[in-house]
């Protein structure tokens, strides 16, 4: 089948290079002439495991192709994905600037009918803006041109992207229209075969769908961390107390990680826009606002452990910091819980030294030249010099590090442990302190 992809980012590159792999012929289309010449050049914009090799191959076979060129991309396709970016605006709600620009670009070329195929995360009730949107310009064409607008949100995690596209939990399709569904199904087929993971419903819900998931999974990781910070004030270890709650299967183990807050481009933006949402129809949604306010205050956490270890007095520390993505296995900084924290420490007038297997670039693109961040080439090479080491991203590398080499390398022999990553008697065992998120440490004792 033919399908465009408008937006090559995580969500249009990963749906477009899925949906060449099972043998479609897609073009994907992006306003971004240095992603489209990079992508066009062999090379990928981001980190995603798995995903250059699909590129490749699907190029190479033909089915895969970026451009830049509108007229190209809507004459292609009968399936136009939208999978352009939906950042929150500064009231909070999602900025769907982008997605009705694609709305107007397909509406102002289309000839023949065309299934609008909604993946980014949009409030309920964009389907029927995106329909007016294309009606109004179909109207000024005096075009009588049929088109459907369907809700497909998409589901996947970076760093885990390809799998959980290539095998997804379920395929939430919204639409007004039985022959679109079947359209549907029949492109997803390839991705269905083990059972039916189809979810048809109206389009409002399946916009409704895609933010409750991301609310619920952000609500638990907070709900984890307001326990840990109880923990903390109670002297438990809630690493136990996850154990023993995950257990139960109406909880599960799954999402309940306490931490140093979620960040990443989705579970911030979604958050707050279903809260606004809720605002703008009259509701006031006092759990999502909470959930948000922990998150706030856990991406300090680290920071406030450093600053009472070290009595407040952190003008002129260099501290190692391990891990600068939102999460493991992406490049992605979006939202991440690093850069509060390396705020928060170059605004005491501390100097950090950095490293992250992949996103290393990211903040060089971020940041730029600065004396007080620097960029090291292994973990090991962060721990020179510094005072202190901090670890945000549970990276697989920093699971089993070298102790001894982490003790010699500090001047003072303290870990600040974001993810919980170590055991606490073990580490303390080998002469160094250790700092987690809600493990019954607390903040006696501090610098010598
Ligand atoms: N990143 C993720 O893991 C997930 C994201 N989503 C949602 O999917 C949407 C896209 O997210 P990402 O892929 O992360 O965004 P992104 O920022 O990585 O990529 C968006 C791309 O759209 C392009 N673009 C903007 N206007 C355009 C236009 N008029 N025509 C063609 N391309 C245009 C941009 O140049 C950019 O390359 C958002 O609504 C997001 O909430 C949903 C599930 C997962
Ligand atoms: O809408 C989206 O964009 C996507 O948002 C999340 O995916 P993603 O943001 O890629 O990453 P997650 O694995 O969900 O992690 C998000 C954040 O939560 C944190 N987290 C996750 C799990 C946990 O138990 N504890 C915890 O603190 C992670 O460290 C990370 O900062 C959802 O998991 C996807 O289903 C969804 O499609």
């Amino acid at each position: 089948m033919k399908v465009t992809v408008f937006g090559s980012g995580y969500v249009g590159l990963v749906t477009g290079a899925c949906l060449a792999e099972v043998g479609n012929d897609v073009v994907c289309m992006d306003i971004d002439p240095g992603k489209i010449d990079l992508l066009n050049g062999g090379g990928v914009p981001i980190h995603e495991p798995g995903l250059d090799v699909l590129i490749k191959r699907n190029r190479a076979a033909g089915r895969l192709r970026f451009t830049t060129d509108l007229d190209l991309a809507v004459a292609h396709g009968l399936f136009q994905f939208v999978a352009v970016g939906t950042p929150p605006d500064e009231d909070g709600s999602a900025d769907l600037q982008y997605v009705l620009a694609v709305a107007r670009g397909i509406a102002e070329r289309i000839t023949d009918y065309r299934i609008v195929v909604n993946k980014s995360t949009v409030p309920v009730g964009t389907a029927d803006t995106v329909r007016g949107a294309i009606q109004a310009v179909l109207a000024g064409r005096q075009a009588a041109v049929e088109f459907d607008v369907v809700s497909n949100p998409e589901f996947l995690k970076e760093g885990a992207a390809i799998e959980d596209f290539m095998k997804p939990d379920r395929i939430v399709v919204g639409t007004d229209n039985p022959r679109t569904t079947e359209l549907l199904r029949a492109l997803y087929a390839p991705f269905n075969r083990n059972h039916d993971r189809l979810v048809c419903m109206d389009i409002r819900s399946a916009e409704l769908t895609k933010y409750a998931a991301n609310a619920m999974l952000a609500t638990k990781i907070s709900f984890m961390n307001e326990l840990a910070n109880l923990a903390e004030c109670l002297g438990a270890d809630i690493e136990k107390v996850r154990v023993g709650i995950g257990s139960d299967p109406r909880i599960g183990y799954h999402f309940i990680y306490p931490g140093c807050g979620y960040g990443g481009s989705c579970f911030p933006k979604d958050v707050k826009a279903l809260e606004r949402t809720a605002r703008d129809v009259g509701y006031a949604a006092q759990l999502l606002r909470a959930v948000e306010d922990v998150n706030e205050r856990q991406k300090l956490k680290l920071y406030e452990k450093v600053e009472g270890y070290f009595k407040g007095d952190l003008g002129g520390k260099t501290f190692a910091l391990w891990g600068l993505a939102f999460k493991p296995n992406t490049d992605d900084m979006r939202e991440a819980s690093s850069r509060v924290l390396m705020e928060a420490l170059w605004a005491a007038g501390a100097g950090v030294r950095a490293f992250d297997p992949v996103a290393m670039a990211e903040a060089g693109r971020l940041y730029g030249e600065r004396a007080d961040l620097v960029l090291c080439e292994s973990p090991e090479a962060a721990l020179r010099g510094a005072d202190a080491l901090i670890i945000v991203t549970e990276w697989n590398m920093f699971r089993s590090p070298d102790f001894d080499l982490i003790k010699a390398s500090l001047s003072h022999p303290v870990i600040f442990d974001g993810r919980n990553l170590y055991d606490p008697v073990r580490v303390k065992a080998l002469g160094l302190d250790y700092y987690a998120i809600g493990r019954g440490d607390s903040l006696q004792g501090g610098a010598a």
